[in-house]
């Protein structure tokens, strides 16, 4: 928007990171952020043009919250949001016609006597560029970081927690009204039904559980059909329903999926050197946090390049 040129690289095969969706043959399940919600007013303007634009949609799922085992409807007037038909449509609207490399995991980030230079994982350097934005979890940020040890050692000190994901299909429908449910006490600490969403397929019964940080530290390393059975077993038991062996599943682990601690930072830089460094791990480990920490970074890269 500033009218600078702008390079994005990202290891991913497309664009939305820990907001992307999986293409399946049931359908386009979110196995990462679920919905996202708008307090911040800058925000809520975006969301509200976004909206506007058909992008995005609200969801009004029927909630439900689970404690010690205990199922009870839990409605609130809360506005939830979801990418439209998936959640990853709206990084693809936002992403436009940007120049982006995707399945190019950046290795290395270092400067040259004016410039900044990228090299991938293949060996091929990318540049020269004046700035460089580092916008990945903390811990993968470190390593892109040595120009700037500072830098680097404040972003260390931000630890991010895991989650397993689990995507359960049904060709016929469960017998639950339950269509997105908060969980405590339990391995699992959410589940959604995906066709409530707006513009989903309806065809299968597809359902994204997230299992608790505490429960995925101590399943890192657990094989995926442990971990989809002993989630389906938690699911189960919580919905109270017959729950059938799934005519389609899959589990993906997310390693950093949440700051372990909140921060306040907005974002981290070294303005003299053009390095900026942005992710929700800077603000609040949400959708909307993301947003105003690159916010911030851009703001802050602007600053410096008046
Ligand atoms: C399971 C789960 C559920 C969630 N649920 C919600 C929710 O309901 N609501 C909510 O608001 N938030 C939720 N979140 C959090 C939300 O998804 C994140 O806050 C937000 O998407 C983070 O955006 P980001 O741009 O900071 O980082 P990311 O989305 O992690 O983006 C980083 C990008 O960098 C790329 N990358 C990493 N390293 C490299 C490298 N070396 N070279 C090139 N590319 C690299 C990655 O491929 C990725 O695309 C959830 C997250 C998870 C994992
Ligand atoms: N699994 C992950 O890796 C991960 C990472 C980041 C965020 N998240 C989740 O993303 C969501 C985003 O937070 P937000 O503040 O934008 O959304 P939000 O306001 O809907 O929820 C915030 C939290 O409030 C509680 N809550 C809200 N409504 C409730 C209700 N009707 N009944 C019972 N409890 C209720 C839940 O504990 C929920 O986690 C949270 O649920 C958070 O846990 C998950």
């Amino acid at each position: 928007a500033a009218g600078l040129n702008v390079q994005l690289f990202d290891k991913s095969r497309g664009s939305g990171g820990r907001m992307s969706s999986k293409r399946c043959d049931v359908g386009d399940l979110d196995l990462g952020a679920q919905y996202f919600t708008a307090r911040d007013r800058h925000f809520v303007e975006a969301v509200r043009q976004w909206q506007e634009n058909g992008w995005l949609a609200e969801w009004k799922p029927a909630l439900y919250q689970s404690q010690g085992g205990q199922l009870s409807l839990s409605p609130d007037t809360q506005q939830r949001f979801v990418g439209v038909p998936r959640m990853s449509a709206l990084t693809r609207q936002l992403l436009g016609d940007l120049p982006a490399t995707f399945a190019c995991r950046i290795t290395e980030v270092f400067r040259g006597e004016r410039h900044w230079h990228l090299v991938d994982a293949d060996g091929q350097s990318h540049g020269p560029f004046s700035k460089v934005v580092v916008a990945v979890p903390a811990p993968q940020a470190v390593a892109l970081l040595s120009a700037a040890p500072k830098l680097a050692s404040a972003v260390a000190s931000a630890t991010m927690e895991p989650v397993w994901a689990v995507a359960l299909s049904f060709a016929r429908a469960l017998d639950t009204p339950v269509e997105g449910c908060f969980v405590q006490d339990s391995p699992l600490d959410w589940l959604a039904r995906n066709r409530s969403k707006p513009g989903r397929a309806v065809g299968m019964d597809s359902w994204v559980l997230h299992a608790s940080s505490a429960w995925s530290r101590q399943h890192l390393d657990l094989p995926r059909e442990a971990v989809i059975e002993q989630l389906r077993c938690a699911f189960a038991e919580l919905l109270g329903c017959a729950v059938p062996e799934a005519d389609f599943a899959l589990a993906h682990r997310w390693l950093y999926a949440r700051p372990a601690q909140g921060h306040q930072w907005g974002a981290l830089a070294d303005a003299d050197l053009g390095l900026y460094v942005c992710g929700d791990w800077c603000l609040s480990g949400r959708v909307e946090g993301a947003w105003l920490s690159g916010q911030e970074a851009a703001r802050r890269l602007l600053e410096h390049a008046a």
